[in-house]
C-alpha cells in the first residue's frame, strides 16, 4: 500500500485512552503506533497519568463530560476509519464514550465499525487504571458495541469473574480452558475475541503452561529459547472459528505498553483496510519485533521499540527478569543453528543409548585434539586481557582444561583408546575448520569476539548435559553407555563454568555497548560456531 503520507486522504486511526508520561504506554504508545503503521492519528484523553517505567503515582480523571467532547471534536471534523480504546478509567467515562459512539454510529445493530477494545484495567507495574466499580459498566454497556476485544489472561478471568457475578475467579491455565474463556467472553458482546497468552508461557513440547510459580525462573537459560513459546487465541463468534497465533516466548522485562500497542496496531491496520484476521495477525508480528528490539529508558520496565525498523535495537542492560540479555539476544538470533547443534542426531543417540560406539570413540579423540586448541584459545585471552584479574581467570581455564583432559584420557582408556591413539590420529577437517576459526577470531579480534567464538561450545555442552540429565526420556544410569558423559556436563563444576563464561560475557557487552552493526557483527561470530559445532557432530556421527 502507498505510504498515507503520500495521500491527500490519510488512512485515520482513533485512540480513546489515558496519557502516560513516560511516554510507554496509553495514548503515547498508541500514536506512535499509528505514526509507525502509516496512520494519521488522532486521540480522546481519558485520564492523566504520572507514570514512568517503575510505577503510576498519579492519576487525573478528565471529566467524563470532557471525554465525550473531545470525542465529539474529532469525529465530527476529521472521521476516523478504526477506534482502540484503552484506559477508561471510570465508570461515567466508559459510559460517555459509549453515548457518544452509539450517537456516531447510530445504524450499528451491534458492533461498531472497527471498534478494538483493550479492556484495561491493571498497569504492569501494579497501578488500577479501571475504577472496581467500573467493571460492570464496560460488561454492559461496552463490551456489546466492540468488534475485537483484546484482553490478556488476567483481565479475562476478571471480566469472566465480573459476568458471572461469582466471587470464584475462574483461572486459565491452558490453552484448551483459553478456548472456553473466548467463547464465554464473547457471549458479552465483541464479535472477535484476541485472548492474549504473553501471560501463560507453554512448553513447546507438551503444550503444558508454565507454573507461575516457575516464572521467575523462566530466563535461567537452561530452559532453552525454543521450549516456551505464546499462543494468542482469535475466536470469530461469526464463523466460530479459532485461530491460534504462536510465538516464541521472549524473555526479556520490555513489556511496558505491550497490550496498548498491540490493539492500537490493530486499529491502525484495520483502518488501512485489512479484514479484522489479518489486521490482528499483522499486530502480533509488529508486536513481537518492538518486544524483541525492546528499549531501555528507564530504571523498571523497559519499553517497546516502536520505530524497530527506523531506530536500530540496542542490547538492554541486565535486569532481574533477563540477567543475560546479550546471551538471550544470540540464542534467539541463531535459534536455527542452535536447535541443529543442541539436538542433533549425534545428542540424540547419546541421550537413548543408540550411538554407535565406533562414532562415540571417534568424537572423543577428536574432542582430546579439540581441547588443546581450546586451551590455546583461552591461553590467547589471557594474552589480550586488560586487567591482571582476566588474565587470570583464563589462565586459570587454561588450568582447568588441561585437567579436564586428563580426565578424558581416563575415560578413553575404559573405551579401549589409549594415549597414543589418541595423540596419533589426524585432525579431522571438521576439527581444523573450527579450532582455527576460533584462533582466527581470537587473534584479529578481541576479548568479545573470542569469547562469543567459545561460547557455543561452552553454553551448548552446558544445556545439552542439563537436559538430557533431567529428560524423562533419557536412557540413565548403566544402562546407558554414554550416562558417563551426560553427568559429567550436568556436574555442578561444568554448569559453574557456563555461568561465569556468561557472566563474563555479559560484563565486556556492557562496557562496549554494542551498535546494531557490530551487534550484527557479534552474531556471526556465535553463529559460525555454532555452526561448525554442527560439523562437529556430523564428523564424529559418520566418523569422518
Ligand atoms: C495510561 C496507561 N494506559 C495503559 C497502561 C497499561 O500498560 P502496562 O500494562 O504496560 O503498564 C498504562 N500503564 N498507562
Amino acid at each position: 500500500m502507498t505510504p498515507v503520507f503520500h495521500e491527500h486522504v490519510p488512512f485515520k486511526a482513533l485512540t480513546i485512552a489515558g496519557s502516560d508520561s513516560g511516554g510507554g504506554a496509553g495514548i503515547q504508545a498508541d500514536l506512535k503506533t499509528f505514526t509507525s503503521l502509516e496512520t494519521f492519528g488522532t486521540s480522546v484523553i481519558t485520564s492523566v497519568t504520572s507514570q514512568n517505567t517503575v510505577a503510576v503515582d498519579g492519576i487525573h480523571a478528565i471529566p467524563a463530560a470532557f471525554v465525550a467532547q473531545q470525542l465529539e471534536a474529532v469525529l465530527s471534523d476529521i472521521g476516523t476509519n478504526a477506534i482502540k480504546t484503552g484506559m477508561l478509567c471510570n465508570a461515567e467515562i466508559v459510559s460517555a464514550v459509549a453515548k457518544t459512539l452509539r450517537k456516531f454510529y447510530p445504524d450499528s445493530a451491534k458492533n461498531i465499525p472497527n471498534l478494538v477494545v483493550d479492556p484495561v484495567m491493571i498497569a504492569t507495574s501494579g497501578a488500577a487504571l479501571l475504577d472496581s466499580d467500573a467493571i460492570e459498566t464496560l460488561i454492559k454497556e461496552f463490551l456489546p458495541l466492540c468488534l475485537i476485544l483484546t484482553p490478556n489472561v488476567p483481565e479475562a478471568e476478571f471480566i469472566l469473574a465480573n459476568a458471572q457475578k461469582t466471587n470464584i475467579t475462574p483461572k486459565i491455565d491452558s490453552l484448551d480452558q483459553m478456548k472456553l474463556a473466548a467463547r464465554e467472553l464473547a457471549c458479552l458482546g465483541p464479535s472477535i475475541i484476541l485472548l492474549k497468552g504473553g501471560h501463560l508461557p507453554l512448553y513447546k513440547s507438551s503444550g503444558k503452561a508454565v507454573p507461575r510459580e516457575l516464572f521467575d525462573s523462566i530466563s535461567d537459560l537452561s530452559i532453552e529459547m525454543e521450549e516456551l513459546e505464546l499462543v494468542d487465541l482469535i475466536y470469530d463468534s461469526r464463523t466460530g472459528v479459532f485461530t491460534e497465533l504462536r510465538k516464541a516466548f521472549l524473555r526479556t522485562s520490555s513489556t511496558h505498553g505491550t497490550g496498548c500497542t498491540l490493539s492500537a496496531a490493530i486499529a491502525a491496520n484495520l483502518s488501512r483496510g485489512h479484514e479484522a484476521h489479518e489486521a490482528i495477525t499483522r499486530a502480533t508480528d509488529y508486536i513481537q519485533s518492538a518486544i524483541r528490539d525492546g528499549l531501555t529508558v528507564g530504571n523498571g520496565k523497559g519499553c517497546l521499540n516502536h520505530f524497530h525498523h527506523v531506530v536500530p535495537r540496542s542490547i538492554e542492560k541486565p535486569t532481574r527478569f533477563n540477567p543475560h540479555p546479550l546471551t538471550t539476544h544470540l540464542l534467539q538470533a541463531c535459534r536455527d543453528d542452535w536447535k541443529k547443534y543442541t539436538h542433533h542426531a549425534f545428542v540424540q543417540g547419546i541421550a537413548d543409548g543408540t550411538l554407535p560406539k565406533e562414532s562415540f570413540i571417534h568424537y572423543m579423540k577428536q574432542d582430546y585434539l579439540f581441547l588443546q586448541t581450546y586451551a590455546r584459545a583461552h591461553g590467547l585471552g589471557a594474552f589480550k586481557a586488560r586487567t591482571m584479574a582476566e588474565s587470570k581467570a583464563f589462565a586459570d581455564i587454561v588450568v582447568h582444561i588441561a585437567d579436564e583432559s586428563r580426565l578424558h584420557i581416563d575415560y578413553c582408556a575404559k573405551w579401549g583408546i589409549t594415549y597414543e591413539e589418541i595423540v596419533n590420529t589426524p585432525e579431522s577437517m571438521a576439527n581444523v575448520a573450527y579450532t582455527r576459526y576460533v584462533l582466527d577470531i581470537g587473534m584479529t579480534g578481541d576479548l568479545l569476539e573470542l569469547g562469543l567464538a567459545i561460547a557455543p561450545c561452552l553454553i551448548g555442552y552446558g544445556q545439552i548435559g542439563r537436559r538430557l540429565y533431567n529428560d524423562p526420556n533419557t536412557l540413565k544410569g548403566d544402562a546407558n553407555p554414554y550416562w558417563e558423559w551426560i553427568k559429567n556436563y550436568e556436574a555442578s563444576d561444568y554448569q559453574s563454568a557456563v555461568a561465569r563464561g556468561i557472566a563474563n560475557l555479559e560484563r565486556q557487552c556492557n562496557i562496549q555497548q554494542p551498535s546494531s552493526h557490530r551487534l550484527k557483527q557479534l552474531e556471526e561470530v556465535f553463529r559460525t560456531a555454532t555452526r561448525l559445532e554442527v560439523s562437529f557432530w556430523d564428523m564424529a556421527l559418520h566418523q569422518l
